[in-house]
């Protein structure tokens, strides 16, 4: 099962999560939000902030420095509506395994980036599509997005630009589509067992987040370890 920690913008912090058994990492890239990851200018050009703090940088010199490191998991990088030559900068910048659109993106506006992207930038980009849910007709979204994305992620209706509430997931039962699926949406570490029961054959894992928060961004590693633990059993 995939487990993706979303929301992450400090340095230490994501490197303590990097040690645990999480796959992905979400990187949000959104000014409004208070778990913007920002760049910053330097004489070398634009790098990334925890570049600085050798969060990118490759200073591993021993075996077992390069092994962890390979172990690390992949970028994802949380985008909503935003312009393709910011989000390609990114992906460049940051080493982006995925990017995740979380706005209205149009399948014309994926199927361009993608283009953009593949094979110089990035060949082995992968995008996921943010899909709301309020009922079982919204997975009629899905449709649109199959042929350009290789995972959604369900999380809820409500919300300016994110939910973060738990919503239905009896709704996933009528996900009929061939592509994977990650749930999110208030996820904590007491929801571990109903995680377990979700049987939907397109079901690959958990996007979580603000529930392991001490504060925006913060992830408390402790119930974070905890959650992990309960959910791979
Ligand atoms: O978290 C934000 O501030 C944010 C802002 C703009 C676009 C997306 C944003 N977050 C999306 C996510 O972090 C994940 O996709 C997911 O919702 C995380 O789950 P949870 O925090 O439990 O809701």
């Amino acid at each position: 099962m995939i487990i993706k920690v979303s929301g992450m913008c400090h340095a230490d912090n994501m490197r303590e999560v990097s040690a645990l058994d999480v796959d992905m990492i979400g990187l949000v890239f959104n000014q409004r939000s208070p778990r913007n990851v920002r760049m910053r200018s330097s004489q070398a050009g634009i790098l990334p902030d925890y570049c600085q703090a050798g969060m990118l940088a490759t200073p591993y010199t021993d075996k077992e420095q390069a092994a962890d490191m390979r172990k690390r998991p992949t970028r994802v990088g949380i985008f909503a509506d935003d312009m393709p030559q910011t989000i390609v900068s990114r992906v460049y910048a940051f080493k982006l395994g995925y990017v995740q659109l979380h706005g209205d993106e149009s399948h014309v506006m994926i199927e361009n980036l993608r283009r953009t992207l593949v094979p110089d930038i990035a060949p082995d980009i992968k995008v996921i599509k943010t899909v709301r849910l309020g009922a079982a007709a919204d997975l009629a979204q899905c449709s649109a997005y199959e042929d350009v994305v290789d995972m959604f992620v369900f999380e809820g209706l409500g919300g300016e630009v994110v939910d973060h509430q738990p919503f239905d997931w009896t709704l996933l039962d009528a996900y009929r589509g061939h592509v994977p699926f990650l749930v999110s949406g208030g996820i904590g570490v007491d929801d571990a067992a109903r995680v377990r029961k979700i049987a939907h054959p397109q079901f690959a894992g958990v996007d979580v987040g603000i529930c392991f928060e001490t504060k925006p961004g913060m992830i408390d590693t402790a119930s974070l370890r905890r959650f992990i633990e309960d959910v791979r059993g």
